[in-house]
C-alpha cells in the first residue's frame, strides 16, 4: 500500500520540523496543535503547500486517508494518554498512532496493549536529533508490531537521517523497546555532555586556557577518534560571542544543568535492573550538584582546595585529556549497550546491537565516530557481553588507560570534580576484577543479619555464629 498523506500532532520544535521533512519528501501533512498559534506560525511561513493546517481533531482525522497515519510530536507524560484517549473516538480498526517523543517505556507498554486491544496499531519511536536532525533527517528508533511499522517504514525512511548507505532507522523490537532505546540513547547523551564538560574544566583549571584556545583543542578532537556532534557544537559554543555584551556566551551561562528527566530514567532503570552505569549516574547526579549553586557558592568560602600542583608538559598534557576522553567515552558506552541487552533478554525484544549503533550514526545528538567501531565489533561478536571485551576495544583500553588514570589523579591531587571520569576508570578496574571485597559485605550481613553467604570450596548457604 502506498501512503501518500499523513497527520503530525504537536507543532513545537520536533513537530514542527518533522512535519516539514516530511513534506519535503513530497507527502501531504495535516498539522494540528492543541493551541492555534504554533500552527498559524508554520502556515504563515509559507513553507510548502503540501503542509495543510487543521483546528480540531475531528477535522484532522477526517482530512487523512484509511488506514490513517498519525505522529504525536507533544510533551510526553499524561498530554500522550489525553491525546489518545480524544483521538480513540475518531479512529477505526488499522489506523496506526506513533508516539515519537520521548515518552517512558513502561508507559509505551501499556499503552500498546491498550491500543491494540481496540484494533488500533501503536508504535513507539523514538526520535533524535534535536530540531535540527529533525528538519534534515533525525535518527528514529521505532518499537511495537513489525506488521504497523512495515506499512509506515517507506515514508519514515526518507524522513530518517542517511550517512554512507545506511539510513538511520531500523525496526527495533516489540512494544516499548523503541523508545527503550532511546532513553538509552538520552542516557549516553548526559555521559558524553558530562565528560566532555569535565575535560573543559580540568584544561580550564589546569591550563588556564582561554575559550578560543580551548575551541582550537575541540576542533582538533573533532578531527580525530572524537569526532562527533557533541565535540563539534562545543568548538562552536566556545566561540559564541553574546550579542549584549560582546563577551563570550559561556562565560556569561550559569553554571546550572536543567533535564527533562530521560537520564535520570536511564539510571533508575539500571538500579531496578541491578547493573552497574555509574557514568550515567553520576553524570546525573553532577547536574543535581549543579542545582545547588548557593551551597556551593557558599562552601567554597569555608572547605579549603588543595595547593595546585604545576603540570610539566602542556602539549602532553592536553594528548592526556583526550585519551581520557575517549577512554571514559568507550566505557560509558559499554555500559549503555549492556544495559540494552540486559532488557533486550528480559523483555524478549531481540534487538540487534549493531543496527543500533548503525541508528545512532548520524542525525542523532550522540552520533560520532567510535560508533563505526561499536558496529564493527557487534558484527564480529553480535553476543558479546560487553563492549570492552571486543578485541578492538581490549587494545584501545590497554593503550589509553593510563592517561585517564593520570588526569584522574591529577584532577583529584588539584581539588577538581571530574566524577564521571572517575566513575569511568573505576568501572574499567571493577569489570576486570577477578576478585572484588564482596566477601566482607556478604561476611557482615551475615554477621549482623544472619542473610547467609556462599562459600569458594561447597555449594549451598551457610550462616556462622560470627560471636
Ligand atoms: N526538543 C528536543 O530537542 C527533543 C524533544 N523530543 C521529544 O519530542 C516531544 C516533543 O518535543 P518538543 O517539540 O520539544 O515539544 P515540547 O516537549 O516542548 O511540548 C510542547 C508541545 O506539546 C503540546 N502539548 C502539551 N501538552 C499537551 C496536551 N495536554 N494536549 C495536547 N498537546 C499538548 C504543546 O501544545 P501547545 O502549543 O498547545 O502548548 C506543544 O505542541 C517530547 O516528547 C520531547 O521530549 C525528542 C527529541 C529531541
Ligand atoms: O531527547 C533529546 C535529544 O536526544 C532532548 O533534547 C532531551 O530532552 C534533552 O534531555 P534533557 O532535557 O533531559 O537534558
Amino acid at each position: 500500500m502506498s501512503i501518500t498523506k499523513m497527520g503530525v500532532i504537536g507543532m513545537a520544535t520536533m513537530g514542527r520540523n518533522i512535519a516539514i521533512n516530511i513534506a519535503k519528501k513530497g507527502y501531504k501533512v495535516y498539522i494540528y496543535n492543541r493551541s492555534k498559534e504554533k500552527t498559524n506560525k508554520i502556515i504563515n511561513q509559507n513553507l510548502y503547500k503540501n503542509i495543510i493546517p487543521t483546528y480540531n481533531l475531528k477535522e484532522f482525522i477526517k482530512s487523512l486517508s484509511y488506514p490513517r497515519i498519525i505522529l504525536i510530536m507533544i510533551k510526553s507524560g499524561n498530554a500522550i494518554d489525553k491525546i489518545i484517549y480524544e483521538l480513540k473516538n475518531y479512529l477505526i480498526i488499522g489506523d496506526i498512532i506513533i508516539d515519537g517523543g520521548n515518552t517512558l517505556y513502561l508507559d509505551t507498554i501499556i499503552r500498546e496493549k491498550y491500543i491494540y486491544k481496540i484494533g488500533i496499531n501503536f508504535i513507539g519511536a523514538g526520535i533524535s536529533g534535536g530540531e535540527e536532525g529533525a528538519l534534515k533527517g533525525p535518527s528514529i528508533m521505532p518499537g511495537g508490531n513489525k506488521i504497523s511499522y512495515k506499512l509506515i517504514s517507506q515514508l519514515f525512511k526518507k524522513v530518517a537521517a542517511k550517512i554512507n548507505k545506511n539510513t538511520c532507522i531500523k525496526y527495533i523490537g516489540p512494544n516499548g523497546s523503541g523508545h527503550y532505546v532511546k532513553m538509552v540513547h538520552n542516557g549516553i547523551e548526559y555521559g558524553d555532555m558530562q565528560i566532555i564538560a569535565e575535560s573543559y574544566l580540568i584544561l580550564k583549571n589546569i591550563l588556564n586556557l582561554n575559550n578560543e584556545e580551548l575551541a582550537t583543542i575541540f576542533k582538533k578532537w573533532n578531527k580525530g577518534d572524537l569526532n562527533s556532534y557533541l565535540i563539534e557544537i562545543t568548538y562552536y559554543i566556545l566561540r559564541k560571542r553574546d550579542e549584549k555584551t560582546g563577551k563570550y556566551l559561556i562565560d556569561i551561562i550559569l553554571d546550572i544543568a536543567n533535564q527533562k528527566g530521560t537520564g535520570k530514567w536511564s539510571s533508575k532503570n539500571a538500579l531496578d535492573l541491578c547493573i552497574p552505569l555509574p557514568l550515567i549516574t553520576q553524570s546525573v547526579f553532577s547536574r543535581y550538584f549543579s542545582y545547588l549553586k548557593n551551597e556551593r557558592v557558599n562552601a567554597s568560602k569555608f572547605l579549603i582546595a588543595p595547593p595546585k600542583k604545576i603540570i610539566g608538559n602542556k602539549i602532553s598534557f592536553i594528548e592526556s585529556v583526550r585519551r581520557a576522553l575517549y577512554m571514559s567515552k568507550i566505557t560509558s558506552y559499554a555500559q549503555c549497550f549492556a544495559q540494552l541487552k540486559f532488557a533486550s533478554n528480559k523483555y524478549f525484544w531481540n534487538m540487534n546491537y549493531e543496527e543500533i549503533s548503525k541508528i545512532f550514526s548520524a542525525g542523532c545528538i550522540i552520533s560520532a565516530k567510535l560508533l563505526k567501531k561499536i558496529s564493527e565489533a557487534y558484527n564480529n561478536m553480535p553476543n558479546i557481553n560487553n563492549l570492552l571485551m571486543a578485541p578492538y576495544f581490549q587494545k584501545l583500553t590497554s593503550k589509553f588507560q593510563s592517561a585517564l588514570r593520570e588526569i584522574v589523579a591529577f584532577s583529584v591531587i588539584n581539588g577538581i570534580p571530574i566524577p564521571a571520569f572517575s566513575s569511568a576508570i573505576n568501572y574499567y578496574d571493577s569489570y576486570r576484577s577477578k576478585f572484588l571485597p564482596a566477601n566482607i559485605i556478604q561476611a557482615q550481613r551475615d554477621y549482623f543479619g544472619g542473610h547467609t553467604y556462599k562459600r569458594i570450596d561447597a555449594i549451598g548457604n551457610f550462616h556462622t555464629n560470627w560471636v
